[in-house]
């Protein structure tokens, strides 16, 4: 698999919901080590396409493939290489902030785990919240625990929409940080974003989604 030069291969992504063709004949290579955001008005289609990325939807026509598999969401091969922050509201309302951590990465067989868990919540700042709930955490601190889920599992592909969303400032610069030691080690990203600060800071590749209106 180490042999793949892309990390992500995406031909010809097309995606229609009934007659609205909302992502047209859309292609991207991504190589390990290397960030692409996605860019475009509300609506052009991004948070389509990283949905079909992920496996969440299914492309009308195209192929997507990750390190040489086809996308899949039961395939455990693929599972572990891709890792993804596209909806901060889908936790266990019964498990706390550390215990979705500590479930993740033993899930994973991370080695270590209880030190790994540590680590990112210090980074993400959440220490004081870790056994709370997550529906008494506030919005910001919620995307904060949608993040951290993403860094205790394997990954080498990071697949993230508008990962800027309800950050404070610090948290913008933060993320901005992790990212780009995230990419030293060969991680490869794509993002959604609406913050060019953060696109910028990551040295990602923009890539402008421009679907009609309608
Ligand atoms: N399940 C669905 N059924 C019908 N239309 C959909 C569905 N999901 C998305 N769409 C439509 O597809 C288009 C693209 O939506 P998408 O969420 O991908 O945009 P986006 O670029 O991520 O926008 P934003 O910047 O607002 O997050 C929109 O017109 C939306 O209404």
């Amino acid at each position: 698999m180490a042999s793949h030069s892309h990390v992500l291969d995406v031909k010809d992504l097309t995606k229609s919901y009934g007659d609205h063709v909302v992502v047209s004949n859309f292609s991207l290579t991504v190589r390990k080590g290397e960030a692409v955001a996605l860019t475009g008005r509300n609506g052009a289609g991004k948070s389509t396409v990283l949905r079909c990325l992920v496996g969440a939807d299914r492309p009308t026509s195209g192929t997507i493939e990750v390190l040489g598999s086809k996308v899949s969401e039961t395939n455990p091969e693929f599972r572990r290489n891709v890792a993804t922050v596209i909806d901060d509201l889908d936790f266990f309302p019964d498990l706390s902030v550390v215990e979705h951590l500590d479930l993740l990465a033993r899930a994973h067989g991370l080695a270590e785990a209880d030190e790994l868990v540590d680590e990112v919540l210090e980074e993400v700042q959440l220490v004081p919240q870790s056994g709370q709930l997550p529906g008494t955490l506030s919005s910001g601190q919620r995307r904060r625990l949608a993040l951290a889920t993403a860094f205790v599992r394997p990954r080498k592909l990071l697949v993230l929409d508008e990962p800027e969303a309800r950050l404070d400032v610090e948290g913008v610069a933060w993320l901005g940080e992790r990212l780009k030691a995230e990419m030293k080690q060969g991680l490869a990203i794509v993002m959604a974003s609406h913050e060019p600060a953060l696109v910028e800071a990551i040295g990602a590749r923009s890539v402008e989604l421009g679907g009609r209106r309608g």
